[in-house]
């Protein structure tokens, strides 16, 4: 017998009522999700191209204000508040990790050109 298939955009969390149902919702946001945090990513790859100096990858103002927002944004959509500041402290701690080896691979490189010339 053929596998059914089930749309995942026709799913809602309030009615569905099997596993497979969770499952596949579940599967489909966190695909989106993880889609979405390579976008974010290739925003912090945009920083460690314009950023003047290393001292300014890491913005300690910066964190707490992306943090705060994220938490505010949580509250809106009845998500826990302290599971999203927990999420995002390992988030932007990663991101600007990122940050680092790309600013470095940059400034590495652009040293390397003025002993080359
Ligand atoms: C992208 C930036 O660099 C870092 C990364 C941040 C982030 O992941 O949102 C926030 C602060 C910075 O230390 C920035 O300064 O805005």
């Amino acid at each position: 017998m053929a596998a059914v298939e089930i749309d995942p955009a026709t799913l809602n969390p309030a009615t569905v009522t099997t596993m497979v149902e969770v499952r596949l919702g579940i599967d489909d946001l966190d695909r989106r999700i993880v889609t979405l945090l390579g976008d974010r990513m290739r925003y912090i790859e945009a920083a460690a191209r314009i950023k003047p100096s290393r001292k300014t990858v890491r913005d300690e103002w910066r964190k707490q204000d992306v943090i705060t927002k994220a938490a505010v944004q949580a509250e809106k959509v009845d998500f826990p508040p302290e599971l999203v500041r927990n999420i995002y402290e390992v988030l932007v701690e990663g991101s600007i990790a990122h940050e680092f080896t790309k600013f470095d691979a940059r400034v590495g490189e652009k040293s390397e050109d003025a002993t080359e010339n």
